[in-house]
């Protein structure tokens, strides 16, 4: 099943990204790099054309991205999540991705662990098929590599 939805283009993946991350490009440079999260999903989409349907969604709202989750859960392939500074402080998108059926991919794009204490908590990060953290941008794709993977 999986070989046919890769082949013919049916993997649908929302990527989700919380708070502030409208900001990349923007917002302190020397942490989140100096490009757009709308310039480098271009480049997703081109990547993965064909191979898998990218959706992308961003709130700064927490009952949004609670409501999305819910929305994509039970009928798309993946998700792709950054909950921004939510990971360290919501119970209630933990809960809401312990509920969906479709596997979650937590990334974030600085490396939480070599920063703040307060940061090195992922509230959700138990409720995810995994986490990557630190590889910059790049964690989106190799997020989505491993949902391809199955
Ligand atoms: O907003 C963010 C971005 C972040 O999730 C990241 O992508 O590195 C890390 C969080 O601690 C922070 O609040």
């Amino acid at each position: 099943m999986l070989f046919f939805k890769v082949k013919f283009g049916w993997m649908k993946i929302q990527i989700i990204n919380g708070p502030n991350l409208n900001l990349l490009g923007r917002r302190e440079p020397g942490i989140y790099g100096s490009r757009t999260f709308e310039d480098y999903y271009i480049e997703l989409k081109d990547k993965y054309a064909g191979a898998a349907e990218l959706e992308y969604y961003q709130s700064n709202v927490e009952g949004e991205l609670i409501n999305k989750l819910q929305e994509v859960g039970f009928s798309f392939d993946g998700i792709v999540i950054n909950m921004g500074g939510y990971t360290h402080t919501s119970v209630a998108i933990a809960d809401a991705i312990a509920g969906i059926k479709t596997p979650v991919v937590e990334v974030h794009v600085s490396n939480i662990y070599a920063r703040e204490e307060f940061r090195h908590v992922s509230l959700s990060g138990k409720n995810c098929k995994g986490v990557l953290t630190g590889f910059g941008l790049d964690g989106y794709r190799l997020a989505i590599e491993n949902l391809l993977a199955g």
